[in-house]
């Protein structure tokens, strides 16, 4: 198994070597190659993703990612250039982002409701294509757009694959999205849908607007098993998935390349954390759990439910005192 590492920026090289500790215990063979990528490697050389560096990811057989993204480097700029670009490059369409509520855990929600599901969410369309512009920069006349791509290739391709994810598991899957205003990409999504579903049978279907979402989400979350929608409204849903099953500190994602052309990445959902870089007070458990995907993924099945069992194990047992980053990885890679 040859793996990518890209530590990345802010709490995202911490996360990541506790990940690691639990690789090594379950797959001790894997060969390994760091790459320094982020803000340390923009400052000084002035560099994102170089073309060479790319096409030696390419050849791995998976990327292990913790976070991209400093307040040291305009906004957007790694985000973009670095994160973005890697996840387009590598046509990572399925942005596989699962949020249960492990026992033991206590999350915000009145009465601990148990919480299951599994976003699908499109990982190379949407307005995140960097289709837009602005003029008059600067001026009270300024206009941006931020234009949101859809095309029926892509769309198509991520319901299919939530439908046969629904099938696996739950039959249930739900369409998030707002086409009560956004009538064009809505309509794409919508009528995709409703032509995939007659290839699922057992799957039942529901759509939601996004925003009424996010209250069932909070008051109502066993109404969900497999939720399919766009890039930005996954990404803002995950978050709130994150946040209602104990916290972002726990939420793992694949971003996968359906295909199998090219590596999948595994990351925690969360990002580079600034605020509480450096202190050692990072939960690792997001990027542990990524690892469980990413073994998966490389269908190595049993390694997977090795690893979640003993993250599982270690959320019933965590008591209420913050334990350090390191803690949390020694911790489970010892009961390994
Ligand atoms: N996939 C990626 O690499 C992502 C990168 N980002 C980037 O990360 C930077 C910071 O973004 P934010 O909006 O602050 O989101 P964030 O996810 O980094 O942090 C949001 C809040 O969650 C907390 N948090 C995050 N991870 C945690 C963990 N493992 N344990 C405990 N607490 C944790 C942070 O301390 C913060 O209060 C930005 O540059 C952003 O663009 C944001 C999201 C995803
Ligand atoms: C920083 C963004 C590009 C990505 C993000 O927030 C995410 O994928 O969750
Ligand atoms: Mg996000």
């Amino acid at each position: 198994m040859k793996l990518a590492v890209i530590g990345g920026d802010g709490i995202g090289p911490e996360v990541v070597s506790e990940a690691l500790k639990v690789l090594d215990v379950v797959a001790p063979g894997a060969e390994k190659t760091d790459y320094d990528l982020g803000a340390r490697r923009y400052h000084a050389t002035g560099e994102l993703l170089p073309g060479s560096v790319l096409d030696e990811i390419r050849g791995h057989d998976a990327i292990l990612l913790g976070a991209i993204g400093d307040p040291s480097v305009p906004s957007g700029v790694l985000e973009r250039g670095l994160l973005l670009n890697m996840r387009f490059a590598l046509d990572h369409h399925i942005n596989l982002r699962p949020s249960k509520l492990y026992p033991g855990v206590v999350g915000p929600l009145v009465g601990n409701k148990p919480i299951d599901i599994v976003v699908v969410r499109e990982g190379t369309e949407g307005p995140y294509t960097g289709n837009g512009g602005a003029i008059r920069t600067g001026t009270p006349h300024e206009v941006a757009t931020e234009v949101s791509l859809n095309t029926r290739f892509g769309v198509e391709r991520v319901v299919r694959d939530g439908f046969a994810r629904a099938q696996a598991r739950g039959n249930h899957l739900t369409l998030l999205h707002k086409t009560n205003v956004l009538a064009y990409a809505g309509s794409l999504w919508k009528r995709t849908v409703d032509e995939v579903a007659t290839e699922f049978p057992s799957v039942e279907v529901a759509y939601q607007h996004i925003d009424a979402a996010m209250i069932h989400l909070v008051t109502d979350p066993g109404r969900f098993d497999v939720i399919v929608t766009d890039n930005l409204f996954g990404d803002i849903v995950t978050d709130l998935a994150a946040a209602v099953s104990g916290g972002i500190g726990l939420a793992a994602s694949a971003n996968i390349d359906g295909t199998g052309t090219n590596p999948s990445m595994f990351e925690p959902v969360h990002g580079s954390a600034p605020d509480i870089a450096g202190q050692g007070k990072a939960d690792p458990t997001a990027a542990i759990l990524s690892v469980s995907l990413l073994l998966d993924n490389l269908g190595e099945h049993d390694a997977a439910a090795r690893v979640e069992k003993a993250v599982a194990a270690d959320l019933a047992s965590r008591g209420t005192d913050a334990a350090s980053t390191t803690e949390i990885g020694d911790r489970i890679a010892a009961s390994l």
